[in-house]
């Protein structure tokens, strides 16, 4: 890897926001956030930190249309994780769509929580695109946490095109919010959470977060 994440750099332009704009919450973490240290039970790092949910269009194995990221446990609270482009991922003609990009980073940042041992959503994600991404290429991101406060758990991540210190082609901050797995069960789609209920895989998975919420 390439030395720790760099976070992306101040958002350009200054002074007070114009009348009318909306004002949305900050992802750079406040100056008494704390950078906690990892889990106890967090996977050891070089581990593959797998899918947390096989349908996943993220990290879903069993989604055919998905990115299938895998990602790995880092040092401390950091992750990396490879996404290879598919055609069906596409936006201009042989380019990866932003968005697809976007959900890459999200998704990598979202697996840094396995690191603290909590689930969490995602409630705000930043994404500069620094350069254009081929259809085919494998991109290779760096993420890390850079603070928590109350429930909230502040990260930044970096994508690179070819390899671990190839350009530099993605930048994210996010801001992931602590939540119980009543979370899922509340809100998602009954007979998936039935589906999920039934993984036996996936609900030992999930047990290991309770142990502590
Ligand atoms: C048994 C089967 C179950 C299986 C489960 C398998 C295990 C799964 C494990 C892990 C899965 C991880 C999956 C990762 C997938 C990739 C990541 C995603 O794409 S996630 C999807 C997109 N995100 C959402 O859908 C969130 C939708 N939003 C919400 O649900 C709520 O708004 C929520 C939970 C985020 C907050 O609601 P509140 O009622 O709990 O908490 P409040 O009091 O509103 O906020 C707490 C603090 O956070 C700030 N906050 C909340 N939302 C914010 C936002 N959007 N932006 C900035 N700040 C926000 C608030 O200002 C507050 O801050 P102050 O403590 O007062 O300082």
């Amino acid at each position: 890897m390439n030395g720790p994440v760099v976070s992306p750099p101040a958002p350009r332009g200054s002074g007070e926001p114009a009348a009318g704009a909306i004002v949305l919450s900050p992802t750079t973490p406040p100056a008494d956030a704390v950078v906690p240290p990892r889990a106890p039970e967090a996977p050891a790092p070089g581990a593959p930190l797998g899918s947390h949910y096989d349908h996943c269009f993220g990290c879903g194995p069993q989604h055919p249309q998905g990115l299938q990221l895998s990602a790995v446990a880092g040092e401390g609270l950091e992750v990396t994780a490879r996404f290879t482009v598919k055609p069906s991922h596409q936006g201009g003609p042989g380019l990866a769509h932003g968005g697809v990009l976007t959900t890459a980073m999200d998704e990598t940042l979202g697996t840094l929580n396995w690191l603290l041992h909590t689930p969490a959503v995602t409630g705000r994600l930043e994404t500069d695109f620094l350069r254009p991404v081929p259809a085919d290429a494998e991109l290779y991101i760096h993420a890390r946490i850079t603070g928590v406060h109350g429930r909230k758990i502040y990260s930044a991540a970096e994508g690179r095109i070819g390899g671990p210190d190839g350009p530099v082609a993605i930048r994210a901050q996010a801001l992931f919010i602590q939540v119980k797995l009543e979370h899922f069960t509340k809100h998602g789609r009954p007979e998936d959470i039935k589906q999920a209920l039934d993984d036996a895989d996936l609900l030992k998975r999930s047990r290991a977060f309770e142990v502590n919420p």
